[in-house]
């Protein structure tokens, strides 16, 4: 459904991307893993739209998708979670997520939604459906901003969620959560996956080795390496690269 060709992105000299042909499948966690610099946030940013490659291609779902706007390839369903920047702190978690099911919608359903309550029911349903994915039914009423960090991803992701992704792109969904924190969002990754693919950059490797079903690992802009989580544990060359025989 999304696949990259001779992806290539440079910056001056650097190829932070450097010739990276993939192909994702549905419903499958994939995690991109390396050390700093790989090119992880790179190839993010050219899946978005973000940035422009500098050579190759990027198809989605037979469609060409280099070239096209950040807007345009979200509303075609490729979503990032933006780690929490996306959220309006001072407005209710419901709030947060109406707003996003709204923006989904298209101009004319909007007036429709402003002018007939029952329309607007109807947003309000599906606010509460995606809450209750990521249990966050509870806090719908509580202000964003008062939200554990834990939550505050969650709601991040229910944002996300509220606009109907196929494809999921989450930049390191357990970054400075609790161990409870961790195991809830591996679950909810892991419910996620039943129904639409999730690609995730993570660092945490018993999270990568947990959740994945898939884990590309990068280094110098490059694929090193792609397998099962045990295809990639028992790489020589991963160990050499980025595992430190460690893992
Ligand atoms: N806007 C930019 N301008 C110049 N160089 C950049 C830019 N963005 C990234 N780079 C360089 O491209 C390379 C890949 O960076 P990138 O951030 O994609 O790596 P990463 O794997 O996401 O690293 P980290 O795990 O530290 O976030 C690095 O050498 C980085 O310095």
């Amino acid at each position: 459904m999304l696949s990259t060709n001779n992806l290539e992105k440079r910056f001056g000299p650097v190829r932070a991307v450097d010739d990276v042909t993939l192909t994702f499948a549905e419903n499958e966690v994939t995690s991109i893993i390396g050390p700093n610099g790989a090119g992880k946030t790179t190839f993010f940013n050219l899946i978005t739209g973000e940035l422009e490659p500098t050579t190759g291609q990027i198809s989605y779902n037979g469609e060409r998708i280099d070239g096209m706007n950040q807007h345009e390839i979200a509303q075609s369903g490729l979503i990032r979670s933006y780690q929490i920047t996306n959220i309006f702190p001072q407005l209710s978690v419901l709030e947060n997520v109406r707003l996003a099911v709204q923006a989904h919608r298209d101009v004319a359903s909007l007036k429709k939604y402003v002018f007939h309550f029952s329309k607007f029911d109807a947003v309000v349903d599906d606010a509460y459906d995606v809450l209750d994915r990521a249990e966050l039914t509870e806090v719908a009423d509580q202000k964003a901003a008062n939200l554990s960090h834990g939550q505050q991803r969650h709601l991040d992701i229910c944002i996300a969620l509220a606009t109907d992704p196929e494809i999921l792109l989450l930049d390191e969904p357990t970054a400075g959560m609790s161990p409870e924190e961790t195991n809830n969002t591996l679950e909810l990754v892991r419910q996620l996956a039943e129904e639409i693919t999730v690609i995730i950059i993570e660092h945490d490797m018993n999270v990568v080795m947990d959740l994945s079903d898939r884990i590309i690992v990068m280094n110098d802009g490059s694929v090193l390496s792609d397998g099962n989580p045990d295809e990639i544990r028992n790489d020589e060359t991963v160990q050499k690269v980025y595992l430190g025989g460690g893992v």
